[in-house]
């Protein structure tokens, strides 16, 4: 087959182009790339071997070479791995499968200096190649298959793939470095990137430079095995951003071997900064499973629950055979163990976390919290200890509370926790669900996450206080005194009579357009406000549902109006004088249009709106 000359997939192309005009400081991490890629590879192909041990021909031990040359200015990095297929070199050297790839792309600026940073947290693998290379060769044979290829590209669009005869099993990969990047050529320049980086990695890394023997520049042993009093806090990092793919630092790390009836070791890490594809819908964990030192699998959905997937790093386990496929870790017995051992672990360690005012633990709630929450309603049993690390905003304070300081904070004669919903935090504080709370000093959480819509519908309680919902029906707040000075009075109140005259005349002008009408316990200055009917989905869930086109037809909502508010009492007045009339009708709609206005919705008639409105402007204007 004669060579073909395939274009980067668009995505990629931009990225090339950002990376090779990038001013990025850090140019050295291209090789901690290049290594963590060869080890993954040997990793796998040391696995697939378990079962197919043919794969291995060329030999098992496996090794990860670096072969700079002065004279050519090259730097070969070659590894005895499982090596790449004609089409694997086309779609993994010519395309981005990393998720996040597309949010990444549209938040790079044109700005050099922004945008550096970004590559620096997104991080561009095996493409970093191209920061000090003017041309990557990529010579690879897959094992198990007798052809290899080469792949070549000045990563400026276009790549080519042609076959290779001679090649060995793995992949050999020639960087043509850059006028200005010679120094990667340097023995010594090599070995200190290699200590700093890349000392973890289980294989072998050597190092050929000129005519001296190959010698070992790294320690080659499992990170995870060696005494914890013997691992640097830099050797855990640089182990964290090979293992999880990440570049930021890692906010906690989790060190230990379970002994007893399960043996493992953990070492985990929770990040300091959010993956991009945190909320991508496959929620997949990301720690990756070893069986005595062999790499299995990075894919194991029984290792942990999914609102644990911000975690990232290794287990390994003791118990589980070599040969371990994929069916036999579906429902297995030891895998569950660890399961439940690694979430006590975590768990426990976010507690300490929490304690810890220095901790940082509200810079990880906000990264992380909307998905911890979604253990509440998915793990059972764990679901108060969860809740106990759970912060929310509230009507009180700027900052974060713990339910447990709320409850110690609700009023005598409250009897529940109480809620609000919303998208919007500065929004949600405006609500006129929340006025007679607040008058009555009473504190409601203001819940802004998608997934506490489904939380609290779940959770009946905490601390045997039901959650209830401000901006639902059935939220009774006259067991609780109001501050002195700030009572309400009846006499303040629209009069009875009036008053249900009013109602009844609203009622019958809005129809089905309303599941009721009341008067309002919970409004102090708004004259209107929609709520939902007790045990009815929430009018911000209703609308969340509707955006992803999944709500049925939009619900009445209860209308309730507020009998203190003076516009109330003067209609309410006119219509028990003089019955209703066309204006009693036009302010019950625009009464209504408004209440929706103040949630977010376009009044049901945008036309019949602004008609009502111009004749009420008119008549209060001109008339
Ligand atoms: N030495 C290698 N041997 C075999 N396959 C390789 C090698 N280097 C890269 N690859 C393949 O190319 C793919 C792309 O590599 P790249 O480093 O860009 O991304 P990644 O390792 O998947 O993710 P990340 O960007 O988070 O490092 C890898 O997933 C792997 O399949």
């Amino acid at each position: 087959m004669a060579e073909e000359k395939r274009q980067f997939q668009a995505e990629v192309g931009k990225l090339l182009d950002i990376v090779v005009h990038s001013l990025y400081s850090n140019k050295e991490i291209f090789l901690r790339e290049m290594i963590s890629n060869a080890s993954d590879s040997c990793d796998r192909l040391r696995y697939a071997a378990i079962t197919e041990p043919d794969l291995l021909d060329g030999g098992s031990e496996f090794r990860i070479r670096l072969i700079p040359d002065k004279d050519a200015g090259t730097l070969t990095i070659v590894d005895n791995g499982q090596g790449m297929s004609h089409d694997e070199l086309i779609a993994n050297l010519g395309t981005i499968a990393k998720s996040g790839t597309s949010e990444f792309l549209s938040r790079l600026t044109g700005d050099a200096k922004k945008d550096v940073t970004l590559i620096g947290q997104f991080g561009v693998g095996f493409y970093s190649a191209f920061m000090v290379a003017e041309e990557v060769t990529v010579i690879s044979r897959k094992a198990g298959e007798a052809k290899g290829w080469k792949w070549v590209s000045d990563g400026k669009g276009e790549f080519t793939v042609s076959p290779a005869d001679e090649a060995a099993r793995g992949a050999a990969i020639t960087l043509k470095l850059r006028d200005g990047e010679k120094e990667f050529l340097d023995a010594f320049r090599l070995k200190s990137i290699v200590k700093r980086y890349s000392d973890h990695i289980a294989i072998p890394v050597t190092l050929k430079d000129g005519d001296t023997d190959e010698e070992t520049v790294n320690s080659a042993n499992a990170l995870w095995t060696r005494p914890k009093s013997e691992i640097t806090p830099e050797q855990y990092r640089e182990f964290y951003h090979h293992v999880a793919h990440a570049f930021d630092e890692p906010w906690s790390t989790l060190h230990y071997k379970a002994e007893g009836a399960i043996e493992y070791t953990g070492l985990l890490f929770i990040p300091s900064s959010k993956p991009l594809d945190i909320f991508h819908p496959d929620r997949k964990q990301h720690v990756k499973l070893y069986v005595k030192r062999v790499f299995i699998t990075d894919d194991c959905e029984e290792l942990l629950p999914p609102y644990l997937r911000f975690v990232r790093g290794v287990v390994d386990s003791q118990d589980l055979p070599l040969n371990v496929s994929r069916e036999m870790l579906q429902h297995n017995p030891v895998l569950s163990k660890i399961r439940t051992g690694l979430v006590k672990r975590i768990l426990g360690e976010l507690k300490k976390k929490s304690e810890d005012a220095d901790g940082g633990y509200d810079a990880f709630w906000t990264a992380f919290g909307p998905v911890l929450k979604e253990g509440i309603y998915e793990d059972f049993e764990r679901k108060t200890d969860i809740l106990d690390l759970c912060r929310f905003r509230s009507t009180q304070g700027d900052g974060l509370t713990t339910l447990a300081d709320y409850v110690a904070r609700m009023k005598d004669g409250q009897d529940a926790i109480y809620t609000i919903t919303g998208d919007d935090l500065e929004q949600l504080k405006k609500s006129p669900q929340l006025e007679g709370f607040r008058a009555k000093g009473v504190e409601v959480l203001l819940l802004t996450d998608p997934i506490d819509e489904f939380w609290v519908s779940a959770v009946p309680s905490y601390a045997e206080k039901p959650f209830r919902s401000v901006a639902a029906a059935g939220a009774d707040l006259s067991a609780v005194k109001a501050p002195e000075g700030a009572e309400d009075s009846k006499e303040d109140e629209a009069p009875a009579d009036q008053l249900t005259t009013l109602i009844e005349a609203v009622k019958l002008a809005l129809g089905e357009r309303v599941k009721d009408v009341r008067a309002s316990e919970r409004l102090t200055e708004s004259a209107v406000c929609l709520v939902a009917a007790e045990g009815e989905m929430s009018m911000h869930l209703e609308k969340m549902l509707r955006a992803h086109n999944q709500a049925p037809g939009e619900r009445a909502r209860i209308l309730e109006i507020n009998p203190r508010h003076a516009l109330i009492k003067g209609l309410a007045a006119r219509v028990k004088a003089g019955g209703t009339d066309g204006d009693v009708e036009d302010a019950a709609f625009l009464l209504l249009d408004q209440a929706r206005i103040i949630e977010g919705e376009p009044p049901a008639d945008a036309n019949a709106f602004a008609r009502r409105m111009v004749s009420v402007m008119e008549k209060g204007l001109l008339g």
